[in-house]
């Protein structure tokens, strides 16, 4: 349901946006979205967003998901859209403790009528076997896969210049060989014969990663395996695509990049054009809508959700220096000379 008010007054108008998803008699949680802007001659906003889904409670009953890095930051907040919308998740990540401990707060999200439910398993997908016999328990507790978010990864900041290889290996096997085997083994188990959806959640690399190379190629090449696969599984009725996020804060992320973490995340606001930095809930809407049917034609895509920040500016700082070739000389060499002769005395 949803309802609009705009009431207009000597220089006040108010305009509230209620979306209401879901509710009681759906057998879904009751989730409700509220936005209300409220604007006068001193220009004033107020913001309130209840946890929710804008999707329609009910619209993955009985469907199971597995989401790698399900229990932090944008993993979880995909994880609790999906059970909102009544999916079965599996979240999978190597530290036993954060994955009980997300497990238990948000099976809070799950009303006693839903269908919903979310099971903790401890996978490293870094390793073959471990992807495989997360594949296999799921495959064992539900019976079926219908979506594999490959959200699971990271990285470390360093110059390239200092990275050992044993490091750019950590970040190419966890990023580009982890999504791979998640990918591979949902497959060839399950969605080979049954279709499915995967979002793979890569980054803003269209320009290159300085400060985190290995990353940019990992999640590049990522980009292009979607685009494989897309092609590969299309026969199976697998729909694969990926979700690039702009510079999304979570508690998580901040630490961890230790001491570095605030710098990161502060220095990269003047770079975003909604000047703001982003919520993993504002990512969890972009994969729910790939892996729904109304995303039933789109595959091989990226979806950018980066309030624009890849078409903007960077916040690699180059110093000014000397260090360039000369350009070959000729007659442009020459009259960019003369241009700056007839400039400067007026500098
Ligand atoms: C403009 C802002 C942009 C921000 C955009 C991006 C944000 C995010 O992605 S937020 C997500 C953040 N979350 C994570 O990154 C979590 C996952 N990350 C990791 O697990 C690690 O970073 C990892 C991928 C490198 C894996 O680490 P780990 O499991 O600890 O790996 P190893 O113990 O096998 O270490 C291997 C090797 O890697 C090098 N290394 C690891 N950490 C660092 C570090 N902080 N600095 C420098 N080098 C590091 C190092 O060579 C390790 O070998 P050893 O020296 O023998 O330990
Ligand atoms: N925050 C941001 O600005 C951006 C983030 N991303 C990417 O989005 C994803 C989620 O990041 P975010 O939520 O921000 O940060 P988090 O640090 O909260 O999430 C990373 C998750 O990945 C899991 N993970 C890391 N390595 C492995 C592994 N080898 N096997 C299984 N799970 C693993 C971690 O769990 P555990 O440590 O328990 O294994 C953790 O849950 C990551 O891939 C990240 O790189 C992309 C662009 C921007």
């Amino acid at each position: 349901m949803t309802a609009r008010y705009v009431l207009t007054g000597e220089g006040f108008y108010f305009v509230g946006r209620f979306l209401s998803v879901g509710g009681v008699h759906h057998g879904g949680s009751v989730s409700v979205r509220a936005f209300i802007l409220v604007s006068a001659t001193s220009v004033s906003v107020l913001f309130i967003m209840a946890a929710g889904s804008v999707f329609r409670a009910g619209l993955f009953n009985h469907r199971v998901a597995i989401v790698t890095g399900g229990a932090t930051g944008i993993g979880k907040a995909i994880t609790a859209e999906l059970l909102q919308l009544g999916c079965h998740v599996v979240i999978a990540s190597r530290k036993s403790e954060r994955l009980e401990a997300a497990a238990d707060e948000l099976s809070q999200l799950i009303s006693s009528s839903s269908s919903a439910s979310i099971t903790a398993l401890r996978c490293n997908i870094r390793q073959e076997d471990e992807v495989r016999n997360l594949v296999a328990s799921t495959l064992r507790l539900h019976g079926r896969i219908d979506y594999l978010v490959n959200n699971g990864g990271g990285q470390f900041s360093s110059p390239a210049a200092n990275m050992s290889v044993k490091g750019w290996n950590a970040v190419i096997d966890t990023n580009l060989t982890g999504t791979f085997l998640c990918c591979r083994e949902v497959y060839s188990a399950w969605m080979k014969d049954h279709g499915g959806a995967i979002v793979n959640i890569i980054a803003d690399m269209w320009r290159g990663f300085p400060g985190m190379a290995h990353t940019g190629a990992a999640r590049a090449a990522v980009e292009n395996l979607t685009k494989s696969l897309a092609i590969e599984w299309a026969s199976s009725g697998v729909r694969i695509n990926s979700v690039a996020p702009g510079t999304i804060f979570s508690k998580t992320a901040m630490e961890n990049y230790k001491e570095l973490g605030p710098v990161i995340f502060q220095m990269a606001v003047p770079c975003i054009p909604a000047k703001r930095l982003g919520f993993p809930e504002e990512i969890s809407p972009a994969v729910c809508f790939l892996l729904s049917p109304a995303a039933s034609f789109i595959s091989g895509a990226t979806l950018k959700v980066d309030a624009g920040q890849s078409l903007y500016d960077s916040v690699w700082d180059i110093p000014d220096h000397t260090a360039w070739p000369e350009p070959p000389e000729g007659e442009n060499v020459g009259a960019l000379r003369d241009m700056v002769k007839k400039l400067k005395p007026k500098l």
